[in-house]
Order: structure tokens, then sequence, then C-alpha cells
């Protein structure tokens, strides 16, 4: 299934390789939207938030309001998707210069990944979004149009949850409330379909190596098969985020570390695959515009507390990640530890 066979390629160094088993997260707050809807109790709900990206970097919501059918929808499309034959999967492949559609050969770390991908951008993007050299069109499969359809609505009712986090992240910092959405204005946000298969050597390959988010948020649905593995920050322990139903886990990316420099905390995370039953995701990453000069927020700056990072480019960050992760590169992937102040790159 997947077409995907062991080889070399997809083999983690020992240190990185999965233990056979693995603690189950307890602690990882779950943590309820609702008031939202009833515009009650949130400045409450931004503290709950606030503690959890501090102390997790990773959360899951309930009560979110994205509709079930929504879901359930993307998640039948998804499903369609992956099932059709390789050669369909084919005719919407990315390319170094398209970096859109379909693929079955993303490397994380200089290590291949034991998964198929699918990636598209929200309708409310330009259809063509140039960025240096890329062109970001969807692609979308011919002969599925509840496809095109399901993804549409789904990336909608992502985009209205993702505003709703980054007004709870920016109150619980003490910022205005809309003090982060006008770096959203030319959004750079995309929507990934992951499709693991099951694997015959789970204990030496990964579904994705370990990684941080590098975007400002990602809001990802799972299936019920589990896999999502983020290390602890109490004690560095890698444990397993429980599905739960209706559900999106949240994690804050690299771009909410720098702007709390440092307040919060990206985490890192994996995704461990096994050899019986296939697992799929859709994580939402929620970018900003890719002229984006990122830097610590000046209001939480003050003589005690320095900047601890160099402003960078959003764009040029985004675009050398993604190359990196299509192909198997010799270098090290670019980190935001590379912008931190006093570190000589
Ligand atoms: O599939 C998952 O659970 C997470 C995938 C992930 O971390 C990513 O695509 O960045
Ligand atoms: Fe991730």
């Amino acid at each position: 299934m997947g077409g995907l066979s062991m080889d070399q390629a997809f083999v983690q160094p020992p240190e990185h390789r999965p233990k056979p088993t693995l603690t189950e997260a307890t602690g990882i707050p779950v943590i309820d939207l609702s008031p939202l809807a009833a515009s009650d109790g949130v400045d409450a709900l931004a503290a709950v938030v606030g503690a959890a990206s501090r102390d997790w970097g990773f959360f899951v919501v309930v009560g979110h309001g994205v509709p079930a059918e929504t879901v359930a929808r993307a998640a039948e499309a998804q499903r369609a998707f992956f099932s059709l034959p390789a050669e369909r999967k084919e005719a919407v492949r990315r390319s170094e210069a398209e970096p859109l559609g379909y693929y079955e050969s993303e490397h994380t770390k200089n290590v291949r990944d034991w998964k198929e991908v699918f990636d598209l951008v929200p309708r409310k993007a330009p259809a063509v979004m140039a960025d240096g050299e890329l062109v970001f069109e969807n692609k979308w499969p011919e002969d599925l149009p509840e496809f095109r359809e399901a993804m549409e609505e789904y990336d909608e009712a992502m985009e209205e949850l993702a505003f709703k986090l980054l007004e709870l992240i920016a109150r619980s910092l003490d910022l205005k409330p809309d003090r982060l959405h006008s770096f959203f204005k030319d959004q750079t946000t995309f929507l990934r379909l992951n499709h693991y298969p099951p694997c015959p050597s789970p204990d030496l390959a990964l579904g994705v190596g370990r990684h941080k988010d590098a975007g400002a948020l990602t809001i990802l649905y799972q299936d019920d098969t589990g896999g999502l593995d983020v290390q602890r920050r109490s004690d560095g322990e890698w444990v397993r985020v429980k599905p739960v139903p209706n559900s999106f886990i949240i994690n804050v990316g690299d771009l909410i570390q720098v702007w709390s420099n440092d307040r919060y905390e990206s985490a890192e995370h994996r995704v461990s695959v096994n050899s019986e039953k296939e697992r799929f995701s859709m994580p939402y990453f929620f970018n900003p515009a890719s002229y984006t000069m990122v830097e610590p927020l000046e209001e939480l700056l003050s003589e005690e507390n320095p900047s601890r990072y160099n402003a960078y480019n959003w764009g040029d960050f985004f675009s050398t990640r993604k190359n990196s992760n299509f192909k198997k590169l010799d270098v090290e992937n670019v980190q935001i530890a590379h912008f931190r102040t006093g570190v000589v790159v």
C-alpha cells in the first residue's frame, strides 16, 4: 500500500529510532474552547492556552466549533485521494518549482519519511503566489470533484479556528487581541494531507522524523490510529498523543516562540508508524506573509528581558526549509536557533 518499499533511505540513526514501548502523554492539556462562542470567560481561557503553550507547546482542543461533517468530508476525500492508482496521483505530483500536490519522498533532516502527502493552499490565498522561483498553484485531482469542495470547506473552517487561537495566544501574552493578525494578511498557510501506510520496519523508520514546525500555529486532525509523539518538556521523554474524538491538536510553532521571545516554546515531535494499520492526518500550517520579518515583539522586551533573536525573513526561511524537505541534502536544515543573538553562523 502506498507504493513504498523499505530501504536504507528510511532508516533513522540509532539514537532517533522509536523505542518499542512508549508512554502515553498524561497531562497534555485538553482545552474546551466553547467559552469563545459565549464570549464569556475568554480571559480565563487565554490563561489556560498560555500555560499549555509554555509547559507543553502542544494542547488538544474540543468544543472548537468546527462542524463534525466538515471534518468527516475532508477525511473521506483524503482517503479517496490516497487510494487512487499511482498514475492518478502521479498526475498531480509536486515538483521542485511547484511545491503543491502529491509527493511520496519527503525528507526530514535528510532521512526519508514513511509517508505520502498532498499539499494545497486555501481558497483565499492568491492562486499563484510568487515566492522567488516557487509557484504555489493548487493541483486538483481530476475526476474527484468532491475532493476540492471538501478541502475548500475544511480550509475555511481551519482559518476561522486559527484566528481564534491567534487571538487567545495574543491575549495570553497581554497583547492586544488582534496584535498578531496583520502578519497574516497575505498568508503562506497550507494544508497537508498525510498518509502513513503500514510499515514493515516500524523500529527503524518514522512517518515523520523529529522536527519542530517552523510556522506560527499548526492545527492537526489525526484519525484514531495514533502515532504522534511529542517530546515532553519536563523530562525530555517521547510521549504519544492519544487520539481524542472530535478534537484537534494544536502546536505552537517556531514563529510564536520567536515573537514571544521564548515565553512559549515550539516542541519537537515526530510520527511513529506501525506494521498493521495505516494512519491519516491533516496538519493545517498557519503561516504569515512571506515578506514578514520575524523578531520578538517589542512590547515583550525590556532591559531585563532583551531580544533573544535577530530578525529573519519568513519567506526565505520557508523556501529554504521546503527545499531541504524535497530531497536529501548534505547540509544541515535551517533552524531558528541559527538566529539566536550571539550565535555565529
Ligand atoms: O501526522 C502527524 O500527526 C503530524 C505530522 C507533522 O508533524 C507534520 O507534518 O509536521
Ligand atoms: Fe510537525
